[in-house]
């Protein structure tokens, strides 16, 4: 079991403008724990950091400044050549992820061969189908064997979550990982990744303008405005008492269901 530790992360980016050169920080001096068995929810308007933050934990890219550290299930830092086994990034877009040329199959053999999880055709195969089946995909031999433009956009995610898991990952990074799909497909993505974290009890960061979705899925809500966290807590205290005037305006015009019934009631 892993733990993520992200303390004081910075990052800024230089930007060019004409002659002169700036210093943008797109994330200033932001900590929390990802604790295994628990979701935390990033929320915060377009342009607030929540992807950099992302790119960070899964080192796609380096902070200017603080400290990203993974913990075993006994306090010791996990060495840095495992991060990448351990911390694993669901994408936005499942179809940019995923290469038009390759099959399913291979997809998930690579990274399974790669973090030397399986040995071997066979070993990889049966792995293979076992990952497929946990995402739901069925029936597995028959997806193994299709390239990502032979699947719908809800199985092209349901992929990309069984190849953030091909490695053993401990810690899930999932960017806005359902606000490409239709709606209608939305809640069981979801609900696949509440049932997987359950199971492999994994530490999730699930990145999102979605507060219905961060309310229910996540144990803990970071509100992220201009690359701070303004407000953190669990997350009904967060989402339904926010306490910080920007949050209070994001839950003030997230839609609400509830209402939108009354309001039909009242004009019918
Ligand atoms: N490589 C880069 N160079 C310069 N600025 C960048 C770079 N990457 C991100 N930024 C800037 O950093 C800020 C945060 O961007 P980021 O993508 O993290 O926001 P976000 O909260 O994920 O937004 P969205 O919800 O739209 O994806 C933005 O102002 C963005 O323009």
């Amino acid at each position: 079991m892993t733990t993520l530790e992200a303390t004081h992360l910075v990052k800024e980016f230089r930007l060019r403008s004409g002659f002169r050169r700036e210093v943008f920080r797109a994330v200033d001096d932001v900590s929390f724990t990802l604790a295994p068995g628990r979701t935390v929810a990033l929320v915060g308007e377009s342009g607030s950091g929540k992807s950099t933050i992302a790119r960070l934990l899964t080192r796609l890219d380096r902070p200017t400044g603080g400290a990203i550290t993974l913990r075993g299930a006994d306090g010791r830092p996990v060495p840095d050549r495992a991060h990448r086994d351990h911390v694993q990034l669901v994408f936005q877009d499942p179809f940019a992820s995923l290469n038009p040329f390759h099959t399913v199959e291979h997809h998930l053999a690579r990274p399974l061969l790669l973090h030397g999880r399986t040995r071997g055709a066979a070993e990889t195969h049966q792995a293979v189908l076992h990952l497929l089946d946990r995402v739901r995909l069925r029936p597995a031999e028959d997806i193994a064997r299709r390239r990502p433009h032979e699947l719908s956009g809800g199985q092209r995610q349901r992929v990309a979550i069984a190849r953030a898991l091909a490695p053993g990952a401990q810690v899930v990074v999932a960017d806005e990982p359902v606000s490409m799909l239709d709606v209608s497909l939305r809640r069981g993505v979801l609900e696949l990744l509440a049932r997987l974290q359950a199971e492999d009890h994994l530490a999730v960061l699930y990145i999102t303008h979605d507060l219905a979705t961060a309310r229910h899925f996540a144990d803990d809500v970071l509100v992220l405005y201009g690359g701070r966290v303004v407000e953190r807590g669990p997350a009904d205290d967060v989402l339904l008492r926010p306490r910080h005037p920007y949050t209070q305006l994001l839950a003030a015009s997230a839609p609400d269901p509830a209402k939108r019934v009354t309001a039909r009631k009242e004009s019918a």
